[in-house]
């Protein structure tokens, strides 16, 4: 089995619109919608880890970012960690820096299936309160 730790960053706008990439054919979660981020490098923080992946996959530098939940999940053929993080202050506008589909969705209108099922108590908890 498969341990990992992902931090993910949850980039919401002013006008409570949350900014969407979609994985890619080949990857674990094929083809689902996702919030940026990806796997903790040896001896990084999530917090570094969030900031690196986010300029890495979205092309913009976090400012501010808070702890939002941890969930667990475990998939078949890996158990995975992820710190979820809401992103509302950053330099640079964000967009598919490796060529993955991009789009900006209304906080009240995510669709928990769109998602890899260990998002689903996030968007659960972001629906509830937006
Ligand atoms: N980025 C991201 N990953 C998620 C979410 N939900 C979820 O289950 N995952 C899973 C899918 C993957 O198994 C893992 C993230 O790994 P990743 O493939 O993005 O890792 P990475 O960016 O470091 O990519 P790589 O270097 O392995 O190509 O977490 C989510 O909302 N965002
Ligand atoms: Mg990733």
């Amino acid at each position: 089995m498969k341990y990992l730790h992902i931090a993910v960053g949850i980039i919401r706008d002013a006008q409570q619109r949350i900014f969407l990439t979609q994985r890619s054919a080949d990857s674990h979660m094929a083809n689902k919608w996702e919030f940026a981020g990806g796997k903790l490098e040896s001896g990084e923080t999530a917090e570094q880890a969030l900031k690196r992946e986010l300029n890495e996959e979205v092309g913009i530098d976090a400012i501010s970012f808070l702890p939002f939940m941890t969930i667990e999940h475990q998939f078949d053929d890996r158990h995975v960690t992820i710190d979820f993080f809401i992103v509302e202050e950053w330099l640079g506008e964000p967009y598919g820096r490796e060529g993955q589909p991009q789009r900006w969705v209304a906080q009240s209108e995510l669709v928990a299936e769109e998602f890899p099922p260990a998002n689903a108590e996030v968007i659960a908890r972001l629906k509830a309160s937006a």
